[in-house]
């Protein structure tokens, strides 16, 4: 099956500004896919395209097989959006709004069903203007789903949703995809692109400056990891090249913290201390590495001019 979504030099110019200088993208089916980026990337400009709420300026764009400048009703109802801010339908309630949706949607979702998904049982005959802000965006979240769509767009799907609010989303996003269907998200929370993306791209000033799985971005798997410990006390410091921190903490970098961490064991059965104290063992974050990209690509805030 050809890839759900295919983007080919996209460019999207707001006069001077070249908001997207010329994306390519391919995302099977079946994948997660997540788009990180700081504020002013391009990264909503870009979405909308894909979802045909925008047109762009050149470029080649698929979606489902079809350009999205020219997606008719037809191809609408394959596809689910979840909007940065929807802030809409005050007067209804979650229950009266996805019903309502649901009538336009061939094979939609049952709305009670879809109000269960993202926990919204108690508030579903609350009008939404008086819903929190985090009711709303759960709201959006079914939103996008009542259609029982093909591929899911979300953008920022969990910004200001409280920590239990976002570990549901996630758990609805993650069954959503493990029925095969297709996601591209929007994100600044890491740990969101590492929980739920196959792949992510990062976007800085247009363009999209890396693209690979969480784990292995950006050379992530080959950077140094750190192992830190407290030195145990009444005893000599281990032996390796551990560097002394401020705090008495001692640190090594290393590319084999496993035989860091089994010569450490073995020295500290040998000295008979048993638990070497405040072991730690960390590799760079994805958060490292997308501060590093984007500070290599110059990209602290707004696209290029
Ligand atoms: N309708 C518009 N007219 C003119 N400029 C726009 C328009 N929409 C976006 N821009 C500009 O295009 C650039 C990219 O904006 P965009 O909203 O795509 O960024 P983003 O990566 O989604 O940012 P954020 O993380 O803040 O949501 C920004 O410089 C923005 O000011």
């Amino acid at each position: 099956m050809s890839a759900a979504i295919e983007a080919r030099d996209v460019v999207k110019r707001y006069g001077a500004l070249e908001a997207v200088a010329g994306v390519s993208l391919e995302v099977p089916a079946g994948e997660v896919f997540a788009l990180l980026g700081p504020n002013g990337a391009g990264k909503t400009t870009f979405v909308e395209i894909l979802e045909g709420f925008r047109r762009r300026t050149a470029g080649e764009v698929r979606v489902l097989g079809t350009d999205p400048e020219a997606g008719g009703l037809a191809w609408r109802v394959r596809v689910g959006v979840v909007f940065q801010s929807a802030g809409y339908f005050d007067a209804l309630t979650p229950r009266e709004l996805l019903r309502h949706f649901a009538g336009f949607y061939p094979d939609p979702l049952d709305p009670d069903t879809a109000i269960a998904m993202v926990g919204l049982e108690e508030k579903r005959n609350t009008r939404i203007g008086k819903l929190s802000g985090g009711q709303k965006r759960r709201a959006d979240l079914a939103l996008g789903l009542i259609g029982d769509p093909e591929l899911l767009f979300l953008d920022e799907p969990t910004t200001g949703l409280d920590p239990e609010g976002r570990r549901q989303a996630w758990a609805v996003i993650k069954e959503f995809a493990a029925r095969g269907r297709t996601v591209l998200l929007t994100t600044h929370y890491l740990d969101e692109a590492e929980e739920l993306a196959d792949r992510v791209g990062i976007i800085v000033r247009g363009r999209i400056v890396e693209l690979g799985p969480p784990h292995t971005i950006g050379g992530r798997e080959r950077e140094l990891a750190r192992v830190t410990i407290d030195p145990p006390p009444g005893l000599p410091p281990p032996p390796g090249d551990w560097e002394a921190h401020a705090d008495g903490r001692l640190e090594l970098l290393t590319p084999e913290p496993t035989a860091v961490v089994v010569a450490l064991a073995r020295w500290a059965e040998a000295q008979g201390c048993g638990e070497v104290p405040g072991l730690e063992v960390r590799r760079p974050t994805l958060e490292d590495i997308y501060l590093r990209l984007v500070r290599e690509h110059g990209g602290n805030g707004e696209s290029a001019g």
